[in-house]
C-alpha cells in the first residue's frame, strides 16, 4: 500500500465485510450520550495525552495534526470553548492525545485560522457567523484532522467543508503554483454537485479559482475535454469522477458530501472506493459529511482516517425541529386513493383537514372569508420514477382544476424532477422552482438529499420514505438555513413536513413516530402512536413486526442502522 494511502485497502477489506475493525483507540468508543453530554463535561476537553509514537511512517508525521495549543480566539480557554460547545451542543472526538482546537464562531477568530481572502470572502458573503458544525469543523480541518461531520440539514455543512478547503488551497497555492488538482468534492446526485460547485466558486470569486463540475453530462464532459487546464477542484458525482482518474496523486482534500448515501448504496460506493484508491498524496485529508451517519459509516471512517475527529452536531440523526411533522392515515390494504384527497386538501391549504390545526399569523384569508394556509412553495416526494411521473401529471391536473382562471397556465406551476429525464428538463425544472415560477416539484430521492432550497413551506411524503434516513433528508429540504431555526423557535414554525401512509407502511410508522418525537419541535401524530400505546390501526402485526425501516435502539447515539435500515428494495430515482 502507498504510505499516502492507508484507508484504500482497509475501505476494500470493510465493505466486503473482511475488514478487521481496529480497536479505535481514543475515544471512539464513546457513544453520544446526551445525559453525560449535559454533565460530563470533561469528556470533550481533558483527553489523556498518549506519548509520540516517533511514528513509523514519515509521511503520517509529515501530515500529523498539530498537538500543540491553536492559535488564540475569542473562545481560547477550555472553559470558554466547553460552555460553547455545551450551547450549541458540539460534540468532539478525537484520538488520545490530539488538541481540539477550539471553535470559531466568528470572523474574528475564523481569521487565526483561515486564509484572509476567504475570511472577506465568507464576510461579503453574509456568512460572518459560522454555524455550530462550521465553527467547528473550520478550525479542526485547518489544524489537520480528517474529519466526520455529522449535523442536521440546513446547518451550513456545505460551507463548514468548502471554506477550509479553500483556505488549504490558497496556501498551498501561496508557496507553489505548480498546476495541480487540489481537492475531489464527491456529491451523489448531478444536482448537488451542480450547487456545491457553485457555492464554490462565489465563495471563490476573485481568486481565480478552476472548478471543474463533472456529473457525466455530455456537457460536463466537452467541457472538460476541451479545457486543457488542470482544475484545483473537481466537484463530481462518483462515477463521472471514476472515469477519469488522471491526475489525483496530488489531491490533498477529498470530500465525502452526503458520506452515508456515497459509502452506503451499492452502485455508487465502487466509484468510491476507486476514488479514494487513486488520491495517493501522503498529504490528503479526508472529510465526511451528512445530517446521517450509521454506525457503519462511522467504523468506516475510524479506518479511513489517519487524524480522525468527529462533529456531531445536536442529536445525531434527527430531523430538523422546526420542521412541524405529521403523519396522515389515507387508506386501508395499499389502497391509496387518501392520498390524492390529502394531497388535494394540501395544496388548498387546509391542513386542519389533516387532522392537525397548526394556528399562527401564516393564514390566509381570501375574499370570501374562508381561512387557509400558504403551502407553496411545496416539494411531493414518491419512490420511484414511474409514480413520480404519474403523481406529477396527477397533481398538474388537480392544480389545474383548483386555480380559478387560466389552467393552462395554472398547470404550469407544477414541475417534476427524477433520474428519468434529461438533464436539461431536471436543470429547467428546478431553476422553475427555485424562481418562484413553478410552485409544487413532485420528485423522487434524486432530490432528497442536500439540495438547498429557499423556502419551502410544505414537504410531502406522498409515498413513505424507504428508510429512516431517507425521511431525516426529505424533510430537511424544508426549514433550511440557521435564520429558519431561529425564527421558528421565536414563533409559530414555518415550515411542514406532511407522511401520509397507509397500511402497507405499517413496519415503519412506530421508528417514524420516535424519530418525529426525537426531533421534539411540535409533532401531529395519530393518537395511537402519540401516547405509545400498542398500535391498533392500520396494517397488520406480522408485517408490522418484520420491520423494514427501523431505528437503531441506541438510546445516547438514536443513530439509524445502515445495516438494518436498507431493507425495503430502493426503487430507481
Ligand atoms: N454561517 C452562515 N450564516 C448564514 N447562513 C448560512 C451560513 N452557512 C450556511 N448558510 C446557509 O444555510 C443554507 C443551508 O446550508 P447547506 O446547504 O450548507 O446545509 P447542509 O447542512 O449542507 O444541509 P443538508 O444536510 O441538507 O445538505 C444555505 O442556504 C446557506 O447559504
Amino acid at each position: 500500500m502507498p504510505a499516502a494511502s492507508p484507508s484504500a485497502s482497509l475501505f476494500a477489506s470493510l465493505l466486503t465485510g473482511g475488514g478487521k475493525t481496529k480497536g479505535s483507540g481514543g475515544n471512539h468508543a464513546t457513544r453520544f450520550d446526551r445525559k453525560r453530554f449535559a454533565s460530563d463535561v470533561a469528556l470533550f476537553e481533558h483527553k489523556t495525552p498518549k506519548p509520540a509514537s516517533g511514528s513509523d511512517n514519515d509521511a503520517h508525521a509529515a501530515a500529523a495534526p498539530p498537538s500543540e495549543p491553536p492559535p488564540p480566539t475569542s473562545l481560547d480557554t477550555p472553559e470558554a470553548a466547553l460552555l460553547y460547545r455545551k450551547a450549541k451542543r458540539i460534540r468532539v472526538d478525537v484520538d488520545a492525545g490530539a488538541v481540539i482546537p477550539p471553535p470559531a464562531p466568528d470572523l474574528a477568530s475564523i481569521d487565526a485560522h483561515m486564509n484572509a481572502r476567504v475570511v472577506t470572502a465568507l464576510r461579503v458573503g453574509g456568512f460572518a457567523n459560522a454555524t455550530a458544525c462550521q465553527s467547528q469543523c473550520y478550525t479542526l480541518m485547518a489544524a489537520g484532522f480528517d474529519v466526520l461531520c455529522c449535523a442536521p440539514t440546513g446547518s451550513g455543512k456545505t460551507l463548514a467543508f468548502l471554506a477550509p478547503v479553500l483556505s488549504s488551497f490558497v496556501q498551498r497555492r501561496e508557496k507553489d503554483s505548480t498546476p495541480c488538482t487540489h481537492a475531489v468534492v464527491l456529491a451523489p446526485s448531478r444536482e448537488l454537485a451542480a450547487q456545491t460547485a457553485r457555492v464554490l466558486k462565489s465563495l471563490a470569486a476573485g481568486a481565480s479559482v478552476k472548478v471543474r463540475v463533472d456529473t457525466g453530462v455530455k456537457d460536463d464532459e466537452k467541457r472538460a475535454n476541451a479545457s486543457k487546464a488542470v482544475p484545483d477542484f473537481v466537484v463530481c458525482t462518483p462515477d463521472a469522477c471514476a472515469s477519469r482518474l488522471r491526475k489525483l496523486g496530488k489531491v490533498r482534500a477529498l470530500v465525502l458530501d452526503e458520506a452515508d448515501r456515497l459509502l452506503l448504496d451499492d452502485g455508487i460506493r465502487a466509484h468510491v472506493q476507486t476514488i479514494v484508491a487513486a488520491c495517493t498524496s501522503k498529504h490528503l485529508r479526508m472529510h465526511m459529511f451528512s445530517a446521517t451517519i450509521p454506525e457503519k459509516v462511522d467504523a468506516m471512517a475510524r479506518e479511513m482516517f489517519r487524524h480522525p475527529a468527529r462533529v456531531y452536531v445536536g442529536v445525531r440523526n434527527t430531523p430538523v425541529s422546526h420542521v412541524r411533522q405529521q403523519l396522515v392515515y389515507c387508506g386501508h390494504g395499499g389502497q391509496e386513493t387518501g392520498k390524492m384527497i390529502a394531497v388535494k386538501s394540501v395544496l388548498r391549504g387546509k391542513l386542519e383537514d389533516l387532522g392537525g390545526s397548526f394556528g399562527g399569523e401564516d393564514d390566509t384569508t381570501d375574499d370570501r372569508g374562508v381561512r387557509s394556509r400558504r403551502v407553496f412553495p411545496c416539494l411531493i416526494f414518491c419512490r420511484s420514477v414511474a409514480r413520480c411521473q404519474a403523481l406529477f401529471e396527477q397533481v398538474r391536473a388537480l392544480f389545474a382544476s383548483l386555480q380559478s382562471g387560466d389552467s393552462a397556465a395554472a398547470a404550469r406551476r407544477v414541475v417534476g424532477l427524477h433520474g428519468g429525464m434529461s438533464t436539461s428538463a431536471r436543470q429547467d425544472a428546478l431553476t422553475r422552482f427555485r424562481s418562484g415560477d413553478a410552485w409544487v416539484l413532485v420528485a423522487t430521492d434524486v432530490l432528497s438529499r442536500g439540495v438547498d432550497f429557499a423556502g419551502v413551506r410544505l414537504v410531502v411524503n406522498y409515498d413513505f420514505p424507504s428508510t429512516a434516513a431517507d425521511y431525516v433528508h426529505r424533510v430537511g429540504r424544508a426549514g433550511r438555513a440557521p435564520t429558519a431555526a431561529a425564527s421558528a423557535s421565536a414563533q409559530a414554525p414555518l415550515a411542514r413536513a406532511v407522511t401520509l401512509y397507509t397500511a402497507d407502511d405499517a413496519d415503519a410508522l412506530r421508528p417514524c413516530a420516535a424519530l418525529i418525537r426525537e426531533a421534539g419541535g411540535g409533532a401531529f401524530l395519530p393518537d395511537w402512536l402519540d401516547g405509545g400505546t400498542s398500535a391498533s390501526g392500520g396494517g397488520d402485526r406480522k408485517r408490522r413486526r418484520g420491520g423494514g425501516w427501523r431505528v437503531e435502539k441506541d438510546p445516547g447515539a438514536n443513530a439509524i442502522s445502515g445495516r438494518r435500515e436498507v431493507r425495503r428494495r430502493k426503487p430507481k430515482e
